[in-house]
């Protein structure tokens, strides 16, 4: 479903440009929930910025479903962490979901259709009509996913969603992420910092190495696939999987957030 090789990204500077991604290749099966780690400043967020379309990689391509990706794709939805700064504050909780389905041009019966859907799987329904500011940070945030899952995309790419919100609305969202993938059939690429977090929700756990950038490890999280917050966490399984994780984390960090390229 989505190919990604050999892509590199490099941001010119008046002080030397910043190699942010070297070679990056990793490949994504179609319905499948992978996890994306490495230390701070790594190129995480420039690295679904250029899967996105939003931004174009100094070299190497990105791929969907065998189509190149060259702006933003038809069929891929982005969450990003700044959930107060993606939601239009004047728009109600339903006309935000409907945003990009206008976008789309869907007409309003069927716009109508997908926003109840999208509302009541991220059990929001009956604030439809209220504003984001009524809003708690979390239940903005799963307006924001209900926006992208009602876009119907094949492929949802999220950027540390979660890193804003309390530790108990985050266990809960963690929770609706699978539900929702499980339901609609998406591919989900998840960017976090958190290793624990990750371990819980993937499939697999791609590990990216400090700057400058490759994929480290990609590790198969052989986890059952029902998880529960306490269960799983509890699980032997899952410490060796985090440890293992973390360890390949602590090998990548280097002092140096970025190299320099020239
Ligand atoms: N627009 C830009 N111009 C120049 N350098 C940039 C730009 N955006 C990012 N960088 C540099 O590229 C590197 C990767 O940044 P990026 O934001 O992709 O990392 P990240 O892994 O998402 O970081 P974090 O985990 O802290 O959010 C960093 O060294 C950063 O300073």
């Amino acid at each position: 479903m989505l190919d990604v090789s050999g892509l590199k990204k490099i941001y010119p500077g008046q002080h030397g440009s910043v190699e942010a991604l070297r070679d990056l290749t990793f490949k994504l099966g179609d319905g499948e929930l992978a996890c994306l780690v490495g230390p701070s400043g790594c190129g995480k967020t420039t690295l679904l910025k250029c899967v996105a379309g939003l931004m174009q990689p100094t070299s190497g391509t990105v791929t969907l479903a065998g189509t190149p990706v060259a702006g933003p794709p038809p069929d891929m939805a982005v969450v990003f962490q700044e959930y107060g700064r993606s939601l239009f504050p004047w728009l109600s909780v339903r006309d935000n979901v409907e945003l990009p389905l206008k976008e789309k041009r869907l007409a309003p019966a069927r716009r109508r259709e997908l926003s109840d859907e999208a509302l009541e799987a991220v059990g929001l329904t009956k604030f439809a009509g209220a504003y984001p500011w009524q809003l708690s940070g979390g239940m903005q945030q799963r307006v924001a996913i209900a926006r992208a899952i009602a876009y119907e995309p094949r492929v949802l790419l999220m950027d540390e969603p979660f890193a804003a919100v309390d530790a108990q609305t985050r266990a809960d969202l963690e929770d609706l992420i699978r539900a929702l993938w499980k339901r609609f059939n998406m591919t989900v690429l998840f960017v976090t910092h958190d290793i624990d977090e990750a371990v819980y929700l993937g499939q697999r756990v791609l590990v990216m190495s400090s700057s400058p950038t490759v994929i480290q490890d990609d590790v198969a999280v052989d986890l059952p696939d029902e998880r529960d917050q306490i269960g799983t966490r509890a699980e032997h399984r899952f410490a060796e999987l985090r440890s293992h994780i973390y360890a390949e984390i602590r090998n990548a960090a280097r002092p140096q957030a970025a190299a320099t390229a020239d």
